[in-house]
């Protein structure tokens, strides 16, 4: 997470009262949740401790966003010969060395490491304790066999891969995301079980890097998403040469020497050299001394209201620990809500309504606000507003013309949700966040200029065509007639 950082001087530090370390905020979790807190908090003149018992950057830095967006760049390396042959460039077969693929996943971690390093946040004020914590009382946390009292606590412990009990399954080795970037060979036969963000990104990436690849999924792959758009995707999968089963649950799953063999719910086996399971997650709830804190969860996690507090009044849960969304930047999302409540008493409360997300497959698939489904199932009138890649001239020039932007929009040209599935889609979908965050109606885009030509068009096109009914129809035809007798 590269928040700013600003240096204000020396603001409050935590102090030793009575044996115990006394501070404003504690911070239990150094991960995207934890450290927005942490960082935002000091700077804001409070006194902060943050409690991290593993890596300093948690999840997202150590063994999620960054490794995963890492490879994925690798892979797109890999996949340029297969590409270049149409624009009259012919380049020879990529030659792929996982051990140099693997280093280059380690220095990107590693240049983005001090960011979010011990000695960052001990330069901005913050007291860091290398240990895992635990609630002893509502108002106490112990941690490293240190006592810490807070007015405040933040729960941001963040969640792990949940591992479905399939049958042999715990006995057969296994690979997460917490083990798969730490790979220094290629697996030759990669099974991975999961098609969720995860499960696609990474199985379009390893085939990208020369792996044979078959993504198993129970139900269908990328199943929170519009499923045009996750057509698109599918297609661009299959064509690199990923075996997808869809609607196939694993029943059981074996070792046999150097092979996993995993038996499908309808009784076909496969086999393969490794197996990813992407199934999920859990949050980390264990450990953390909540009984004895009054903190209550669910099924998805710690349990919080829409200012992001726990049963404790004194304590704060944000990030995965809460069961979701589960992404980096709604963790820093909810940080904000954090401190506007913490630090300034004010009501403020998690909106999700604006919240893009973007899976990075190649075309990315991006949404922001309701799918067309979830639109429709609202009982709003609903209009979809359609523009292809192929009607762009900057997708032609780049011969990437798959894929199509698709806007929303309800009463008075409200923005209800856009998804955008093709080339940049991540990148594309921040004009759509803006508009839905600053409840801009769809004339604000429909009316933008925008440079010529740019794959950004695509949203100006799509927003246009709202008008297209309107401004072609019959009665501004019939008023451009009337005024055309008056001009000289
Ligand atoms: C492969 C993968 C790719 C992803 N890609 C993206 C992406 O592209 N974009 C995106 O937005 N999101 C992505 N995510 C999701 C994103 O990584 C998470 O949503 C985010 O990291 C959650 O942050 P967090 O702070 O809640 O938890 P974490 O980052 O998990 O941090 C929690 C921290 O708490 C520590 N901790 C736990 N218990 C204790 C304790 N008792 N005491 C002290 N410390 C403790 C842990 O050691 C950890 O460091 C991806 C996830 C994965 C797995
Ligand atoms: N680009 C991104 O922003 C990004 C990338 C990766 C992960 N993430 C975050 O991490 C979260 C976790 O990702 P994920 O992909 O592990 O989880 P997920 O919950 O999104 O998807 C898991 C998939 O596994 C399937 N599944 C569950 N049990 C199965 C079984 N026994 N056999 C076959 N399939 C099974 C489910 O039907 C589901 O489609 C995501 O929800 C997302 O919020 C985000």
């Amino acid at each position: 997470m590269q928040e700013a950082t600003y240096s204000p001087g020396p603001g409050r530090r935590p102090v030793q009262r009575d044996g115990d370390l006394v501070c404003d905020i504690c911070v239990i979790g150094a991960g995207s949740a934890g450290l927005s807190v942490a960082a935002g908090a000091v700077q804001m003149g409070a006194s902060v401790v943050l409690v991290e018992k593993g890596e300093m950057g948690g999840e997202c830095l150590n063994s999620g966003c960054v490794p995963s967006k890492a490879i994925i760049a690798a892979a797109a390396k890999a996949h340029l010969p297969r590409t270049s042959a149409a624009f009259g460039v012919t380049l020879g077969p990529a030659a792929v060395d996982h051990q140099q693929v693997h280093d280059h996943i380690a220095s990107v971690i590693a240049a983005i490491a001090p960011h979010d390093s011990v000695e960052r946040f001990e330069g901005l004020g913050v007291d860091v304790i290398k240990a895992s914590a635990r609630f002893v009382d509502p108002r106490v946390v112990e941690a490293g066999g240190r006592r810490i009292r807070a007015r405040r606590f933040v729960i941001a412990t963040g969640s792990r891969p949940a591992v479905p009990s399939v049958p042999g399954l715990a006995d057969s080795g296994f690979l997460t995301n917490e083990t798969i970037f730490t790979l220094t060979a290629l697996p030759a036969d990669l099974l991975i079980m999961g098609g969720g963000p995860i499960g696609v990104e990474m199985a379009q990436a390893f085939r990208r890097l020369g792996s044979t690849v078959t993504l198993i999924e129970k139900e269908t792959i990328l199943s929170r998403d519009d499923p045009q758009a996750v057509a698109v995707v599918r297609d661009a999968l299959i064509a690199d040469g990923v075996a997808i089963l869809e609607g196939q649950g694993v029943a059981s799953v074996s070792r046999s020497g150097d092979r996993v063999e995993v038996l499908l719910d309808g009784g076909d086996r496969i086999s393969g050299t490794d197996l990813l399971v992407a199934t999920g997650r859990r949050p980390n709830l264990e450990d953390l001394g909540l009984e004895a804190a009054g903190i209550a969860t669910g099924p998805r996690g710690i349990t919080v209201d829409a200012r992001l507090r726990t049963t404790n009044r004194r304590v704060f849960a944000i990030g995965d620990v809460t069961g979701g969304p589960l992404f980096t930047h709604a963790a820093s999302q909810q940080a904000g809500i954090v401190i506007r409540n913490a630090l300034f008493l004010l009501p403020a409360k998690a909106d999700y309504g604006a919240l893009p997300r973007v899976t990075y497959t190649d075309p990315e698939l991006a949404q922001v606000g309701m799918t067309e489904q979830e639109a429709r199932k609202s009982g709003e009138p609903v209009e979809v507003l359609f523009a292809p890649f192929a009607g762009n001239d900057r997708a032609q020039a780049a011969r990437r013309t798959e894929g199509f932007a698709k806007i929303i929009v309800g009463r008075r040209g409200r923005i209800l949700g856009a998804t955008i599935v093709g080339p940049g889609a991540g990148e594309l979908i921040g004009l759509w966040a803006l508009a839905m965050s600053q409840r801009l109606a769809i004339g604000a885009v429909a009316g933008l200029v925008l440079p010529y030509p740019t794959l950004s068009e695509i949203s100006k096109r799509a927003a246009g065509s709202y008008y297209t009914p309107r401004l072609f129809g019959p009665t501004t035809r019939r008023l451009v007639g009337l005024i055309q007798r008056f001009v000289p």
